[in-house]
């Protein structure tokens, strides 16, 4: 885990992987061509966290030490609440409903400009309604940092 969330997340484990099955491969290859541009160029691993039911992730900018413009994940098992906050002006907020399946992408202004966070259960509300949270997988795909190539990334931490 790289140094910007170190105390973010609560109830998990984690780890990093770069061998895929063939099935699994088909997948990212659908995430990656859904999240990422030609030019971007991808973290050589895949940052996969296992978030118990009673886990949650705290407010938190990634990295941009770690982490270039685009983070996509895949959600799996449990439902669960993301909520972005925009750094400046908190009044302004949002909160996406991550179903087991989904992919979410942030770019732009809601990669930079928005922390985010999961829920934890017992806030896990989206829109009045109450989304309980059971053990949440998800599968993290990040671009590079800037101005830095797979050449010279020499041994780049691998999530942020
Ligand atoms: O579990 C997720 O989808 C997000 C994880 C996250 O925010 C991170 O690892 O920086
Ligand atoms: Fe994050």
């Amino acid at each position: 885990m790289g140094q910007g969330l170190v105390g973010a997340i609560h109830g998990f484990r984690e780890t990093e992987k770069s061998r895929w099955s063939e099935a699994s491969r088909a997948i990212l290859q659908r995430v990656q061509a859904a999240a990422f541009g030609p030019g971007q160029t991808l973290l050589s691993s895949v940052h996969v966290l296992d978030l118990e039911a009673r886990g949650y992730i705290k407010p938190h900018v990634d990295s941009i030490k770690f982490c270039g413009a685009t983070i996509a994940g895949l959600s799996l098992l449990s439902p669960s609440v993301m909520r972005l906050v925009h750094t400046q002006e908190p009044e302004e907020w949002l909160e996406l409903l991550l179903e087991p399946g989904s992919l979410y992408i942030l770019r732009g202004s809601a990669r930079y400009d928005f922390s985010h966070e999961i829920l934890r259960d017992e806030e896990s509300f989206f829109g009045g309604r109450r989304i309980p949270r059971g053990r949440r997988i998800s599968v993290i795909c990040r671009s590079l940092p800037e101005g830095m190539g797979p050449g010279e990334s020499g041994q780049p931490p691998a999530a942020c």
